[in-house]
């Protein structure tokens, strides 16, 4: 099945749910083992990228990571492009229930447009490493005014055995309130849908806004690599 039937398959009310829930969707087995292995490949190639960032220079962790130049190799394209228009219908309702007028489109190619009038042009989809003692500090990624409020993290190594340790962690801050930590361990090959900055939840008088930071607990043994795809550009 190629990667676009292959999101077409997916149980899309279960995710809308999760998401409105709780703010995250784990889904199984979107990349096999062999898509996991040609990504983790790409990271030695140099031409690919457009920056690397080491992350304990900006106290962002401890690892490393590339931004993709544009053209995005193949499949981080087609991830890109194929999931967007399922995620837009969820950001809308989320704008809805948060009495935003902003909605976004229906495609990839028009919010790339948007982010473009807003001097966001460069591309910001990345593979992340962290090796023993990597992690990544609780951050959101948005890289100006213009931000989708969903993303993707797709797992390139194997929990247990390529790896110890390395839980994704997201953390949501209700106003007034005291934050909550989830912790997940994806295997290789499951994507994980997820919040960038923040979402409607609902409370006892209607929806109220909570904000969600992610990210990677330590890595105790191994090598942990994934790869992120971000809708928004960067400025
Ligand atoms: O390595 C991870 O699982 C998290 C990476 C991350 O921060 C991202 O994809 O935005
Ligand atoms: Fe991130």
């Amino acid at each position: 099945m190629d990667i676009k039937e292959r999101i077409d398959n997916i149980n899309w009310a279960d995710i809308s749910a999760s998401m409105d829930n709780r703010g995250y969707a784990l889904v199984k087995n979107v990349l096999t083992d062999v898509e996991c292995n040609n990504l983790s490949a790409l990271y030695t190639d140099e031409q690919l990228y457009r920056k690397t960032i080491t992350m304990e220079r900006y106290s962002y962790g401890l690892g490393e990571y590339k931004y993709f130049k544009y053209p995005l190799p193949g499949l981080v394209q087609q991830l890109r492009e194929s999931f967007y228009p399922k995620l837009a219908p969820i950001a809308n309702n989320w704008m809805q229930f948060l009495n935003k007028e902003q909605r976004f489109p229906a495609t990839l190619n028009e919010l790339l447009q948007h982010c473009h009038d807003h001097d966001q042009l460069r591309p910001t989809p990345l593979i992340l490493q962290y090796q023993k003692g990597g992690y990544n500090a609780m951050h959101q990624d948005l890289y100006g005014e213009v931000f989708f409020p969903m993303q993707l993290v797709f797992m390139l190594d194997e929990p247990g055995v390529d790896y110890e340790g390395g839980e994704f962690i997201l953390i949501e801050q209700k106003p007034r309130a005291q934050s909550r930590a989830m912790v997940l361990k994806p295997a290789k090959g499951d994507m994980l849908l997820f919040t960038t900055s923040y979402r409607p939840a609902k409370g006892s008088k209607g929806y109220h806004r909570v904000s969600m930071k992610h990210g990677v607990a330590e890595i105790s043994a191994g090598k942990r690599r994934s790869l992120g795809v971000i809708f928004h550009d960067a400025k």
